[in-house]
Parts: C-alpha cells; sequence; structure tokens
C-alpha cells in the first residue's frame, strides 16, 4: 500500500488516458463508486430501490465521478437529488443523472429546505477530488457540519473534501466520511492523519492505473512486512547475533525514562541489554529486568537521550558514541546535543516539537508538511529520521523516499510511549537492522500490539504484549531462506 502525490497521480491518469478513448476512466471510476455506494445502501437499509441519495457536487471531475453514480443509482431505483454546491458542474454528468431521473438543487436556494432537515440515507462527497485546496466555502462548510450533526453517513468520492491531498493536514473545515472511495492510487491525505481519519474506510477502486516503474511518495508498512522482515532468532542465534544494546537513558529527575526504554529493548528481543544510565533508575530495573546488565562492554548499538533533561556531558557523550562507529538511536533530550553531521546508520526519534527545534522552525510548520519536515530533518542531520505521532514517518537521508508505520490506536499517544518504542529501535539496530527498517517495525510493533489489546495500557506493560504477537507474526512469516529482506544493507 503506497501514497502518491496529486503530480504522479496526474501522470499516471495522463499515460493512462493517452491510450483509451475519452472519459473511460471515468467511466471506470463511477462504476466501481457505485457498487461500493450499493453495497452501503444494502447494508444500511437492505436495499438500493428507493433509496433517498444525495449526490453532493463541486465544479470538477470529482463531481462528474458522482454524478455518473448517481445516474446509476437512479437506474436502479434510488431517488437521487444532485446537490450543486461549488460552481458549475460537470455537464455530461449532470445530464446522465437529470436523465435517469435524478433531480437538480442548489445550495444557495432559497427554495431548499433547511438543513436541519436532511433525512438522506446516504450523502456522496463529490465537491473536490485532488484538484480541491484545503478548507471548504463556508455554506459547504455549515453543509458539512449539519449532515453530521444529523447523523447522515457521507461516503467521500476519492478523499474528503478540504483536506490536503498531499499533507493529509485539516487546516480548516473538510467532511467526515465513513468511506472514502479513491481511484487508481492511494493518495498522501489516505494515510497521513489528521486527514486519514476523516477519510474512515479505504476502498481503492482499480481504473487501470499502471504503477509500476514509478517511486511513489509514501510507501506504508503491512503486517506482511512486519512478519516478512522482523529479525526473529533461529537455530544459529546467540545473544551477540540477536544484538547487544547499550542503553544510557533517564536521569536523576527523570528515572522513568531510562526504565521504559529498557522495557521496550528487552522485550523486542535483545540478545542482552547494559543498562549505563542513572543509578535511579537501575535500581528499578535490577528488581524487574534481572537480565539487564550494569557493567559497560560490548554493544552492537546503543539508545541516548530518552528523560535525559538537562545533560551537560550529553555532546560529549554522543561525540565519543559516533567515534565508534555502531549504530545509535538518539531520542528526545539527547536531540539537543547532536553535532552537525551524522549518518545514515543513527536513528533520530523526534516527535514534532523537537524536529521543529531541529529544524529551527515551529510545530505547526511540521504539522502543516510532516512528509516534507521528516525529510528536512534527514537531509540537515545526515541521519535516518523517524518523525513520532498519529502518523509515523521514516527518512534516509539523501533519498526522497518516506514510510510510514502501521498506525495504532489513539491511546498509545501517552508519556513514555516514545521511551518504549526508542528501546524498540536499538534492539532492532543492534540485531542489524538498517535505521530506517528499525523505525519502520519498532513503530509498526508497537501499533500493532497496541491494537491488539484492550487499552489503554501504560507503555512498559503495552511492551509486555509484544512478544506474543512476535509469536503470532512469526507463525506467519515466510521461509526466511527464501525470504526478501526489504530493508539490506
Ligand atoms: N483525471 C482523470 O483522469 C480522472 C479523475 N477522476 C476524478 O477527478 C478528480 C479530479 O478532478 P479535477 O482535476 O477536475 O479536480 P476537482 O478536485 O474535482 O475540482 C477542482 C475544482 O474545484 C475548485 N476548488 C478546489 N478547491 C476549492 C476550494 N477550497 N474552494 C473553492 N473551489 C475550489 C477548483 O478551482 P480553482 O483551483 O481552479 O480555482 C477547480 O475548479 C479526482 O479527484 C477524481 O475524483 C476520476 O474520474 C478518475 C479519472
Ligand atoms: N494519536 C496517536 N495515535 C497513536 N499513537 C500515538 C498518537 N500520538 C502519539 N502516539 C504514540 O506515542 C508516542 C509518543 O512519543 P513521545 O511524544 O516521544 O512520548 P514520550 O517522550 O513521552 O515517550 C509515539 O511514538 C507514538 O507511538
Ligand atoms: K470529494
Amino acid at each position: 500500500m503506497n501514497g502518491y502525490s496529486v503530480e504522479q497521480v496526474r501522470t499516471l491518469e495522463q499515460r493512462a488516458m493517452s491510450a483509451l478513448p475519452d472519459g473511460v476512466l471515468m467511466q471506470r471510476a463511477a462504476a466501481g463508486l457505485t457498487a461500493i455506494l450499493a453495497a452501503e445502501l444494502v447494508r444500511r437499509r437492505g436495499g438500493v430501490y428507493g433509496a433517498r441519495v444525495l449526490i453532493m457536487v463541486g465544479p470538477g471531475n470529482n463531481g462528474g465521478d458522482a454524478l455518473y453514480a448517481g445516474a446509476r443509482l437512479a437506474r436502479r431505483g434510488a431517488s437521487v437529488t444532485a446537490l450543486r454546491c461549488v460552481g458549475t458542474p460537470h455537464a455530461a454528468g449532470l445530464a446522465a443523472l437529470q436523465a435517469a431521473g435524478g433531480v437538480v438543487t442548489e445550495l444557495a436556494d432559497p427554495g431548499r429546505p433547511a438543513s436541519t432537515s436532511w433525512t438522506v440515507d446516504l450523502a456522496v462527497d463529490g465537491i473536490f477530488g485532488i484538484g480541491g485546496r484545503p478548507g471548504l466555502p463556508d455554506p459547504v462548510a455549515e453543509l458539512a457540519v449539519s449532515l453530521q450533526a444529523s447523523g447522515v453517513p457521507v461516503v467521500a468520492v476519492d478523499l474528503p473534501s478540504g483536506v490536503e491531498c498531499d499533507t493529509g493536514a485539516v487546516p480548516a473545515a473538510s467532511f467526515h466520511a465513513v468511506r472514502t472511495v479513491t481511484f487508481g492510487a492511494m493518495k498522501i491525505c489516505h494515510l497521513v492523519e489528521p486527514a486519514r481519519s476523516r477519510c474512515g474506510e479505504l476502498d481503492l477502486v482499480d481504473i487501470g492505473l499502471d504503477l509500476s516503474g514509478g517511486q511513489p511518495t509514501l510507501t506504508a508498512a503491512e503486517e506482511s512486512m512486519l512478519a516478512s522482515s522482523w529479525p526473529f532468532p533461529d537455530e544459529r542465534s546467540n545473544k551477540y547475533t540477536r544484538g547487544v544494546v547499550g542503553i544510557d537513558t533517564g536521569s536523576d529527575a527523570y528515572p522513568g525514562a531510562g526504565i521504559l526504554s529498557t522495557h521496550g529493548a528487552v522485550y523486542a528481543g535483545a540478545g542482552m541489554v547494559r543498562f549505563l544510565g542513572p543509578a535511579a533508575a537501575a535500581q528499578v530495573i535490577r528488581a524487574e529486568l534481572p537480565n539487564v546488565v550494569f557493567a559497560p562492554g560490548r554493544v552492537q548499538a546503543r539508545l541516548f537521550g530518552s528523560g535525559w533533561g538537562e545533560r551537560p556531558d550529553g555532546a560529549r557523550v554522543i561525540a565519543e558514541a559516533l567515534e565508534s562507529e555502531l549504530p545509535s538511536v538518539v531520542d528526545a533530550d539527547g536531540l539537543r546535543y547532536l553535532p552537525p553531521r551524522l549518518p545514515p546508520s543513527w536513528l533520530l526519534t523526534p516527535h514534532a516539537g523537537e524536529l521543529a527545534r531541529l529544524l529551527d522552525g515551529d510545530r505547526a510548520e511540521v504539522e502543516a508538511d510532516p512528509i516534507g519536515a521528516v525529510r528536512a530533518g534527514a537531509d540537515l542531520t545526515g541521519a535516518t529520521v523517524l518523525l513520532k505521532g498519529a502518523t509515523q514517518l521514516v527518512a534516509r537521508p539523501g533519498t526522497s523516499e518516506v514510510q510510514v508505520a502501521i498506525p495504532g490506536p489513539a491511546w498509545t499517544g501517552q508519556a513514555g510511549s516514545g521511551d518504549v518504542l526508542a528501546g524498540v529501535c536499538a534492539t532492532l539496530l543492534a540485531a542489524g537492522k538498517r535505521a530506517d527498517a528499525a523505525a519502520v517495525l519498532g513503530a509498526s510493533l508497537q501499533a500493532v500490539t497496541a491494537a491488539s489489546v484492550p487499552g489503554p495500557l501504560p507503555p512498559h506493560e503495552l511492551a509486555r504484549h509484544f512478544a506474543r504477537v512476535l509469536g503470532a507474526l512469526e507463525s506467519r512469516a515466510p521461509d526466511r531462506c527464501g525470504r526478501k529482506d526489504l530493508w539490506t544493507h
């Protein structure tokens, strides 16, 4: 499952259209949309015949898709009303709807019933598609609110109008769909919050776009990838092949971060964990996790920064680690002590505020364009960057590819989740995973585990469920001799 930008989708559509008679792609889109709308009507009220369907139409081809689908539903006995919301609707689509018995009304029509009286079974958002700018004209924003208030389910055509297709940002009003039916390829807004949540369930209709050969803007992780790429131990494994993690996290002020990151590393399956942080954290870890070692020694990856607070020797600690040429994770307060340039084998794990600080910008800028921000973070530092939050994005320096981890339930957003995640990522680095793989696999494991338990659970308790989820994934992993690792060195 990959995400494409508007420019990429337009290029793919042009290529497909040049080999087809006019209008074929739109008819394919409308046919797929109709099937999904019909199934939704069957599920909600038992059939299409007699259903009341509102088709909300804007000025572009998105409205064309919706109008043709409305015509097809009208021919199956639905009572279809097209509501002209913005501009002049797609002429041929409108004519098709009217020829099939659909009626047309204007959002601005004073004779139209008051918006509070919506009594339709389904509303179809065909106002803006990939040509849409974020936000909605005021009367349309009011329409979106009144439909939501009256509990009318909205199915969005291609994307919910109002969201920003290429970033996933929702800076102003938008529709909230129960389903979104998209065509040919997924777009960024289908994969990145907050737009992703406005889409509801997603359906991808095949309209014959050829996606081979092109690099998508976003590559989305899936459970099958987690199963095939997780470094499960085998009969040749020992603690060193599985990886030894050196952890220097927490402080006297924030000992919990040291405890949490150590839980993350241990329960993600580290061969061994050396905890080299403050005594206050070590005392608790010693009692809870007797397998953790407290003496310095050989490690294959390091973790710094979570819960450091002010750390006068922070820059020196990180600079020394850099000399060893081992991969490291730098989290939270450690991000304040970075040298100007790091290698791509290092993984930085900022949340939006921390990434903004790294980029010398503000949080709102990161939230307005998280993909651009995570790429900028990687290019600025030279390290691989995992931008944490509701959507977790990973960028490798010097490449345009951005990966998105499997999303988890919102309750995972709690103090300490990031500390545990940093520990998981460090375990994966120690096991030899490339930094981007470690980030995507770690964030996805935490999300999949959270989705598998009746949450909320505190982050260290959630970590105790990793083993069950990893066990289930391992049973689905393909034969490891034949498996293709997606993140090779
Ligand atoms: N191409 C193909 O082969 C296929 C395309 N398909 C379908 O076409 C859709 C793309 O169609 P599209 O390019 O016509 O753009 P669409 O989003 O319908 O409308 C743009 C119009 O809206 C206006 N407008 C935008 N934002 C606004 C705002 N906030 N407030 C007010 N006005 C605003 C904008 O105005 P302007 O920017 O020009 O001022 C322009 O007039 C795509 O999503 C898919 O559904 C499928 O059939 C498959 C085949
Ligand atoms: N809305 C959300 N939905 C799902 N997971 C979230 C959400 N917000 C945050 N998270 C998760 O919570 C973690 C928070 O990390 P962070 O802010 O660094 O917390 P802390 O530093 O307190 O440990 C993220 O890595 C992510 O896994
Ligand atoms: K739409």
